[in-house]
């Protein structure tokens, strides 16, 4: 027995703020993005990512427009310090991108980290030191004067460090890390004092980024602590104030969505959310809500695959198939109801509209996926799933009647295999039970004569060595045929539903005809293909009846 006990865990305390703001807000527009797959990312992978990898990885992120790039602690390894030099010298940071490196608070690795970047046009450098309660007591076993002290002086030496490089234009972000587990009061004070040094103003801003290093509360009560911080900092004009968000509770991007509402204008992440533990934020995600919104989320996902396969490449960890947007099968509905809901949306949906399909948040084609996968069945699926795929790969358009008829079959077949049923099975079924019905009567010639409106029908049927001339008459074709086989068969034979249809555009395409009879009381569905439309209503109800009745039984007829 293990020792599961919830009262070994106290509760967060939350925040008093009764006249909180953020409740009442909507998210307007994309906040700043600052990716730190290159950083977070990389430290908490089983195998940090190699020169290559590194290099795959800011190519898409400069793709995707990321316009702030965390590249890496330089202080920490030489190959997070080489990164960050190939990229300096080989001139490989757009314009319109900034870099930025991580340090903790601490002499030896802020010089090294000054070191790493020179010659650069602009950066980011983002300094840190643990704040919170346990850190202070267990950790650090210091009062919180003895924090303040680390920042102040990690603050100043970044002031003396960056002097010393003029030419570069220099941006810097302190992290009280832990912040999720500080106290208001005391995150409030540590970032005053660092603030104190660099004296950001609206023309010369400075990061104060905020991170939940551990998420340790529903994101309300996040959102409570960024709204009181942002209420109480001073020179909060200066500041832009950043999120950095885990997700040990599983609400990241939740929390990173509440923390702009309460406020915050910059958000870090990576993509599809790796970090330490249970993830960093999934910026993806994030981006992707506010898409969904009619937000432009500032970023290019558009091309989604190639995005996911960079990720598994550099990180060697799999994207979820349910991982939202980006997952395998988060457009694809195996069950019925759900189809039947989609197939109907998408045959009434107008582009000129905003988008209206039910169970898909946005259009797959969006982000590249084709709507092959939209659809897919297995034994949950129903009769509009099954019609979908079958009309939309192999264009037989079934009637309802027959949708119903046919998913019978499917669905035995699903539970017999266990398993999903592609589309060719789907096909293979469908010819198997109407197209090849095996040992029943066929059609041989025919002959139509009309005669004061009445048509006469004169048929050949044949089944083995066996033939049999039949004739019938009736108001049309149809009509007659089924007056001979009723003739012929002695059934008490109805036609009950009738549609048909080309089954290309070409001139010579095949027509398919799909019929219900009504034989001695029971409704059989028969399905018949020709190039003459004639023939295929007549193969249509050869077919319902054979399956209806059985050869022996018309044998004996
Ligand atoms: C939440 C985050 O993601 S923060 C980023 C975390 N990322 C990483 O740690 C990845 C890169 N880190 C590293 O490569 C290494 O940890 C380094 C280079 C930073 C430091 O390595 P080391 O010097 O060997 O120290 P190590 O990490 O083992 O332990 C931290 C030591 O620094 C001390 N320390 C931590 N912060 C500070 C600080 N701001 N000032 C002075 N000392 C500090 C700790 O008390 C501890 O001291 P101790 O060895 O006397 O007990
Ligand atoms: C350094 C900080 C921002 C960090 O990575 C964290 O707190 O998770």
């Amino acid at each position: 027995m293990g020792k599961f006990d919830h009262r070994r865990y106290p509760a967060f305390p939350t925040v008093s703020l009764p006249d909180r703001q953020w409740p009442d807000r909507r998210l307007q527009r994309a906040p700043r993005w600052c990716s730190v797959d290159l950083r977070d990312g990389n430290q908490a992978l089983i195998e940090p990512m190699t020169a290559q990898q590194k290099s795959l990885l800011w190519d898409q992120l400069v793709k995707i427009g990321f316009r702030e790039i965390e590249v890496g602690f330089p202080s920490a390894s030489s190959h997070d310090y080489n990164f960050v030099r190939d990229l300096i010298e080989n001139d490989r940071i757009p314009a319109d991108v900034t870099i930025q490196v991580l340090t903790p608070a601490r002499e030896d690795l802020i010089e090294k980290t000054f070191a790493a970047l020179e010659g650069v046009h602009r950066a980011i450098v983002h300094v840190y030191n643990s704040t919170s309660t346990v850190q202070r007591e267990r950790v650090f076993a210091m009062e919180r004067s003895g924090i303040v002290d680390i920042a102040r002086s990690g603050a100043r030496l970044v002031l003396d460090c960056a002097a010393r490089y003029p030419d570069t234009e220099w941006l810097f972000e302190y992290s009280p890390e832990s912040f999720s587990g500080t106290e208001l009061d005391f995150a409030v004070e540590v970032c005053d004092a660092v603030m104190d040094v660099w004296e950001p103003t609206p023309e010369k801003p400075a990061i104060v980024n905020l991170p939940a290093t551990v998420e340790m509360s529903t994101p309300n009560v996040y959102a409570d602590q960024i709204e009181w911080f942002c209420r109480h900092v001073r020179r909060r004009e200066g500041l832009i104030v950043s999120l950095h968000t885990h997700n040990d509770r599983g609400c990241a991007v939740a929390a990173a969505e509440l923390g702009v509402l309460a406020g915050a204008d910059r958000v870090e992440g990576t993509l599809m959310g790796n970090g330490e533990r249970t993830g960093n934020m999934d910026i993806v995600t994030m981006a992707m809500n506010l898409y969904s919104q009619g937000i432009d989320p500032e970023l290019q996902l558009g091309h989604m695959d190639e995005i996911i396969q960079t990720v598994r490449d550099c990180t060697q960890l799999p994207v979820h198939p349910r991982h939202p947007y980006a997952g395998e099968l988060v457009f694809t509905a195996f069950s019925g109801s759900h189809q039947d809901a989609i197939k109907k949306c998408l045959a009434r949906r107008d582009d000129a509209e905003p988008w209206q399909v039910a169970y898909l948040p946005i259009d797959p084609a969006d982000i590249g996926r084709s709507y092959q996968e939209v659809i897919r069945i297995n034994s949950q699926s129903g009769k509009g799933g099954i019609a979908y795929v079958l009309q939309r790969d192999h264009g037989y358009d079934l009637p309802r009647w027959l949708q119903i008829d046919f998913s019978a079959a499917v669905q035995a077949h699903a539970e017999a295999a266990e398993g999903e049923v592609d589309s060719e099975a789907i096909l293979g079924l469908f010819r198997d039970t109407y197209l090849n019905v095996s040992g029943g009567w066929t059609l041989g010639d025919y002959q139509i004569s009309r005669a004061a409106a009445v048509d006469q029908l004169q048929v050949i049927l044949a089944r083995g060595g066996q033939r049999h001339s039949l004739t019938g008459s009736g108001n049309g074709v149809v009509a007659a045929f089924v007056d001979a086989m009723q003739r012929f068969t002695g059934r008490q034979l109805v036609l009950v539903e009738y549609s048909e249809h080309a089954l290309s555009q070409s001139a010579d395409a095949e027509a398919v005809c799909y019929i219900q009879l009504n034989i001695d009381g029971g409704r059989h569905c028969g399905v018949g293909v020709s190039h003459d439309i004639v023939q295929a209503s007549l193969n249509g109800i050869l077919c319902a009846i054979n399956r209806a009745v059985g050869q022996d039984a018309i044998a004996a007829a």
